[in-house]
């Protein structure tokens, strides 16, 4: 109670100056003036004195302002004055110090926590007042608060992390939040004092997790990785971790279960790999096929213009073929037809190009044609047209060029064709014959005028070869009457206008008549009796000659064998042959096949060949020769000294006879030259051992001749000419006579 007197009291000032109460009581002053903590006398509820310090707390600057004052005021309410006094009553009446905290109301209203501190002056008499010491603990108090929250909230974290959080010291568990335990499937505190080791599966996993964390650790980082934990049923958990050191021996290790996610991003991986092979795959297809497509649509072009250039150019020589011709041709017509110039067309083809490929072969052939080609092509201009039909035709086709121009290229060819071509080792020298056609007096269109000239260059060969023809409208009617021959022969067979004639074949020496040669005849009931100089050559060309020698082997046969039956055992007959027929493969065959029907021995059959059956292929008409010789019929060469007849071929050819041609009988009496011929070929055949007949003999003096050379057998018309069957057992009988 002393001490809330204060120097200024007059109670003190009252005292003798200096004296020892007065010196404590200023002491005592002073000691209250510097307390840290709030001091005051109440007494009836009103203060009576208090301390600087009290004043601060409750917001006055100075005591003297609540002094005098009820303390309700500083209390925030009447209720919670009178509850303190009632709460402090029974402690502070039992002479006790009364402890508590509440919350005061500063000078400005607003409340704040106080730590009080009561005791009654006199516990037996209340009246005296009380003395309370006030210590403002607000902020300490809003601290506390503020801790506790934050400890609430860390734990509420803690709790309920969706991570689990464990905290380690020497590697043994202290404490971890339920989420751990639930994701390694313990039970709330089973883990606690566990070892970590409890959730790896191996020592080995265990220390090199701790290895991999120690550096961080230790330098006071923070570890973080992904290591795999196994719950208590063994099943592994892959966890993303991050631990840091607490203190030397203590850590905390947050772990967060990424299985799933792992999981995931694996399949994720995965699927994306998938994807990305799948796009590459992908990729790779639609590049092979866009590869592809261009290489078709390449191929294809390749392809289109491999056909177009099969069906417009020959293979061979590279030059134009009939179709791109034709079709130049029109161009070129048209333009000639409006420009009123000038066109020629030459036909040319080689002479016995056809020798060349027998003898050696098709290659050569085939080589020497491509470079005639292209001989041809350095004659004529850049604007004319060298075009092959096959085989060894070509035909050029020249703009611009009239009779003159023509004649003039044509000559070029024939000059550039002198010169040999060299094939490998083999130099060749191969003349054209060529005919001409002109624009557009021979012909208005590609067919007429490639016609036109095609007969000109027939003409050309018959002329002799290795020279050419302008086309001329004679020639254009020879041409209709091959095609009405052509036409009729077709009919002649069937309407039997042909009938076979038989020329004796005189045995010189003797005067007998051993042979008779069988020569067609064909009468037709409008053109009149036909030639087979003419028509021959057309049933040659149009392959009619097959059914038509069958026709006159057949019929002389039957004729043959008539006349045996008759009474006339010793004659034979010579049938000809053409060309086209021997070169039959089953002509020995069918001359046997004939030769049977009829009952005829073989050597009663002769059959006439020319020289040309063995120009083409020698070695096959060799063993055709030697086919129909080994079955017993003989063989003739007929026209003999005409044709290209190698020696060295003769004498391997089965040859019976040689039948000297009449064109060196017909001037024996005045040409020398004739004479020798024909006594050189007397002489060779006899050689050779063949016998000789002579063709177209027609005076004493041509016999005499022959005879005295020693040739074997005259036949003509001294003789007689050509004799229908019926005639000849009349002359045979007037012969004997
Ligand atoms: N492939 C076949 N060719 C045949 C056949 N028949 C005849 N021919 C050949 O036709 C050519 C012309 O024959 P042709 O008009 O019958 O003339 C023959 C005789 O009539 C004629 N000849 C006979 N003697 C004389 C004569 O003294 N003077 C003279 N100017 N002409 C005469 O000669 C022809 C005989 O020809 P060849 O065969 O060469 O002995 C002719 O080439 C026939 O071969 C046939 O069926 N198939």
């Amino acid at each position: 109670m002393s001490l809330l007197i204060e120097a200024s009291d007059p109670l003190v000032s009252a005292l003798p100056a200096d004296t020892s109460l007065q010196r404590t009581l200023r002491e005592q002053q002073t000691l209250l003036d510097s307390a840290g903590v709030g001091i005051v006398f109440i007494r009836q509820r009103v203060v009576v004195r208090c301390n600087q310090r009290y004043a601060e707390i409750f917001g006055y600057e100075s005591p003297q302002q609540l002094i005098g004052h009820s303390s309700e005021a500083l209390h925030p309410n009447r209720e919670a004055f009178r509850a303190l006094g009632r709460a402090a009553y029974a402690t502070l009446s039992d002479g006790l110090t009364f402890r508590t905290e509440r919350q005061m109301r500063r000078r400005n209203g607003r409340l704040f926590w106080s730590n009080l501190t009561g005791r009654l002056i006199n516990p037996q008499d209340t009246s005296e007042g009380s003395i309370w010491i006030i210590d403002d603990i607000d902020e300490q108090k809003h601290a506390q608060a503020q801790l506790s929250a934050a400890q609430y909230e860390k734990q509420v974290l803690f709790d309920h992390a969706m991570v689990g959080i464990v905290f380690l010291r020497e590697r043994h568990l202290t404490r971890c939040n339920r989420h751990f335990e639930q994701m390694l499937g313990y039970g709330p505190g089973e883990l606690l004092g566990s070892s970590s080791r409890r959730w790896y599966s191996s020592d080995a996993e265990w220390e090199e997790v701790g290895r991999r964390c120690y550096q961080p650790l230790a330098e006071g980082r923070s570890f973080e990785g992904e290591v795999v934990l196994y719950r208590k049923d063994g099943t592994p958990v892959v966890c993303d971790v991050r631990s840091k050191s607490l203190d030397r021996q203590g850590s905390v290790w947050i772990t967060m279960d990424v299985t799933e996610r792992k999981r995931a991003q694996e399949a994720l991986d995965r699927a994306h790999e998938e994807l990305e092979r799948l796009v590459r795959d992908r990729t790779r297809e639609l590049s092979e096929t866009v590869e592809n497509l261009h290489r078709e649509i390449s191929d294809r072009k390749h392809d289109q213009e491999r056909i177009y250039w099969l069906a417009h150019y020959d293979p061979l020589t590279g030059l134009p073929n009939r179709t791109l011709l034709a079709e130049r041709s029109q161009h070129a017509i048209r333009a000639a037809q409006e420009g009123g110039t000038p066109l020629a067309v030459i036909f040319l083809d080689l002479d016995h190009f056809k020798h060349v490929n027998d003898s050696l072969g098709h290659r050569v052939g085939d080589d020497l044609l491509v470079q005639i080609a292209k001989r041809l092509r350095a004659v004529v201009r850049d604007k004319d047209t060298v075009s092959r039909l096959g085989g060894d035709e070509f035909v050029l086709l020249l703009p611009g060029a009239n009779a003159h121009g023509a004649a003039r290229v044509a000559g070029k060819l024939l000059d550039a064709s002198r010169q040999p071509y060299q094939i490998g080792h083999h130099e060749l020298t191969m003349a054209p014959s060529m005919g001409i056609a002109l624009y557009p007096h021979d012909g208005a269109d590609f067919d007429t005028l490639t016609q036109s000239a095609d007969v000109a260059m027939y003409r050309a060969k018959l002329d002799g070869r290795n020279t050419f023809r302008f086309f001329t409208p004679e020639m254009q009617a020879q041409s209709v009457r091959a095609l009405q021959l052509e036409n009729a022969l077709r009919r002649a067979l069937e309407r039997n206008q042909f009938e076979l004639h038989y020329q004796p074949q005189i045995t010189i020496a003797t005067g007998e008549v051993r042979s008779l040669e069988a020569l067609l005849r064909w009468d037709h009931p409008e053109l009149g009796r036909i030639s087979p100089a003419e028509f021959i050559p057309v049933a040659e060309d149009s392959g009619q000659i097959l059914q038509i020698g069958e026709w006159v082997l057949r019929t002389a046969l039957a004729q043959l064998q008539a006349w045996r039956a008759a009474g006339l055992p010793q004659l034979s007959l010579a049938v000809n042959i053409s060309a086209i027929q021997f070169h039959q493969p089953q002509l020995p065959e069918l001359v046997s096949r004939i030769l049977a029907e009829s009952a005829l021995p073989p050597d009663s059959l002769e059959l006439e060949l020319t020289e040309g059956v063995a120009v083409d292929d020698p070695r096959a008409a060799i063993a055709t020769m030697d086919q129909l010789h080994a079955r017993g019929v003989r063989l003739s060469m007929d026209d003999f000294g005409t044709g290209y007849s190698s020696l060295s071929h003769l004498k391997r050819f089965q040859i019976y006879k040689l039948k000297i041609d009449q064109s060196f009988i017909r001037d024996l009496d005045h040409d020398s030259n004739d004479r020798a011929i024909v006594s050189a070929i007397i002489r060779m055949a006899q050689a050779l051992g063949m016998r000789t007949t002579a063709e177209g003999v027609e005076t004493e003096a041509q016999l005499a001749f022959l005879r005295e050379q020693g040739c074997d057998e005259a036949q003509g018309y001294h003789f007689s000419p050509p004799l229908s069957a019926a005639n000849v057992e009349a002359y045979l009988l007037h012969r004997r006579r």
